[in-house]
């Protein structure tokens, strides 16, 4: 029988596809990234659920699983709102069209969008691969008066997001397997699974717990002649400062020490700072950024590499969804300069919303500027209810039976550690699920608040922990927390020993 007779006749067997499981990139199937793992697909299937029917023991499902404060209604700040639709729709610039425009936006939005557009052309088109030159020199004025030290721009590179400037550098120093990178357990899960997509060697290094989620040098001098001894070439060392899911803020000492680690070492330092205004001590724990500290040691160290990273989907700005970001390379060989180059222009260029939100975050609005006060007071109420957030939610954890929590110094996440009994432990395996995976999954059933298991993110051998925003919003907050903590109570009488 022909093909076309078996397929009139329905008796053809299924077309076998090209693409399988069993035949794709292996390294992507082992890639995981918890944030949007198996609890947040679940918080997802169970919101359609809540779409269709009410029989469901809550309301709303609260995506506290992912750093997205206007998911959770945040507002956007105004200025920068204002001169991004002025961009976008630059007739309104039009003299024709001044008079009645004039009275929709300040002075100083309707200035900031002509010169943008002066150097952007259309925010339509391609821009320079490296990102906007105009940009780049206020992304370089920002770092040069944020530090002290001067910042060049050709050592700019704006991006997609801070996520695709670190898969970009990363995927620069990986050579093989063989290549090793030092990264923090706990981590943000963005270098584990970037690690097992180029197929490299993640080099784990603990923070201590005990210590506000400390790094200490010794551990890290450790876990680099370990796998040094085992063949792997290590060559570069992650650290999230604010730490993300640990809201850790290192001190200048330890940085320094850490500097003169990877100098001695030869060592690419990686310095992750998209939460460097997310600081909620600034007293006790300011934030300093590797570029300054490292510029004012001696200048033996200043030809260590350090790439430092930045977006504009954190601080008090949250703009996760245009997907803007910059990292600055110091001290890297011009030939590898030009491969991240290269490189950076096989993608064309960064998207130009992503870019003007950076120039924005970097040059926004200065005293005696029309839209100063207002952009003023909208950080600072941001910023105040992101601090008082913060803090009731740790009170909240540390309330819990079994359950400690440091506080978040920095960035927008508490890391609770959790004791549980053995029975729930007990039934977790019967499940087939991490404990803190189990715990989670619970919680989200009962209370429709998605969090991350700790084991997403990596923590020490024996202890249990999970990530929790604190972004749900104030007026709901305390309602947040007493279901939390009526959960938890529900779950450990359940499985008491
Ligand atoms: C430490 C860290 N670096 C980089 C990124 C990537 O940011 P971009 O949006 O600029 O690519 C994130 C995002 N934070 C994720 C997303 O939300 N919750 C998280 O843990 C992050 O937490």
């Amino acid at each position: 029988m022909t093909n076309n007779q078996s397929i009139a006749c329905g008796t053809q067997q299924p077309r076998r596809k090209t693409i399988r499981l069993d035949n794709m990139n292996a390294h992507i199937k082992n890639v995981e990234y918890a944030v949007r793992g198996e609890l947040a697909i679940k918080a997802e299937a169970l919101r359609d659920q809540l779409n269709k029917t009410n029989s469901l023991p809550f309301k709303t499902i609260v995506n506290c699983n992912i750093g997205n404060p206007q998911q959770l209604q945040q507002k956007p700040i105004t200025f920068f709102r204002q001169v991004a639709s002025l961009c976008d729709n630059p007739d309104l610039l039009l003299p024709e069209n001044r008079h009645i425009v004039s009275q929709l936006y300040p002075e100083d939005a309707l200035h900031r969008a002509e010169v943008l557009l002066e150097h952007i052309g259309s925010v339509g088109a391609y821009s320079h691969s490296q990102g906007i030159p105009h940009i780049r020199e206020n992304v370089a004025k920002f770092i040069t008066e944020r530090d002290g030290y001067a910042a060049n721009p050709d050592n700019i590179y704006l991006t997609q997001g801070a996520s695709a400037g670190v898969q970009s550098i990363l995927s620069i120093l990986v050579k093989d397997q063989s290549t090793g990178i030092l990264i923090p357990t706990p981590q943000y899960p963005l270098y584990s699974a970037t690690l097992s997509l180029l197929d490299a060697t993640p080099v784990p290094y603990l923070l201590d717990e005990s210590q506000d989620w400390s790094l200490n040098v010794t551990d890290l001098e450790k876990s680099v002649s370990t796998a040094r001894a085992n063949g792997t070439d290590v060559r570069a060392l992650v650290i999230i400062n604010p730490g993300n899911p640990t809201g850790q803020c290192l001190s200048e000492e330890n940085m320094r020490e850490i500097i003169e680690f990877c100098y001695t070492q030869q060592i690419v330092l990686l310095a992750d700072e998209v939460y460097q205004t997310n600081i909620y001590e600034p007293e006790a724990r300011p934030f300093h950024s590797f570029k300054k500290v490292l510029m004012s040691m001696d200048s033996v160290f200043h030809d260590l590499e350090l790439v430092s990273f930045h977006s504009i989907s954190k601080g008090m700005i949250g703009e996760c969804g245009r997907r803007g970001g910059y990292f600055e390379a110091h001290a890297i060989d011009p030939e590898v300069m030009s491969q991240i180059y290269k490189i950076a222009s096989v993608s064309l260029c960064p998207n130009v919303h992503g870019q003007i939100l950076v120039d924005l975050m970097c040059q926004p609005p200065k005293q005696g500027d029309a839209s100063f006060e207002k952009y003023n007071q909208e950080i600072d109420t941001i910023y105040s209810s992101l601090r008082r957030r913060s803090r009731k939610l740790e009170a909240c954890f540390n309330s819990l039976e079994g359950v400690t929590c440091n506080p978040a110094f920095g960035a927008m996440y508490l890391f609770p550690q959790i004791r549980l009994p053995a029975k729930a432990i007990a039934d977790a395996d019967a499940h087939g699920k991490a404990a803190d995976n189990f715990y989670c999954l619970e919680m989200l059933d009962a209370t429709g608040v998605c969090v991350v298991p700790g084991s997403g993110f990596g923590q020490k051998e024996g202890t249990w922990h999970f990530r929790s925003t604190f972004l749900p919003a104030e007026d709901l907050f305390d309602d947040f927390c007493e279901n939390l903590t009526n959960f938890h109570k529900q779950f450990m009488n359940k499985y008491r020993d």
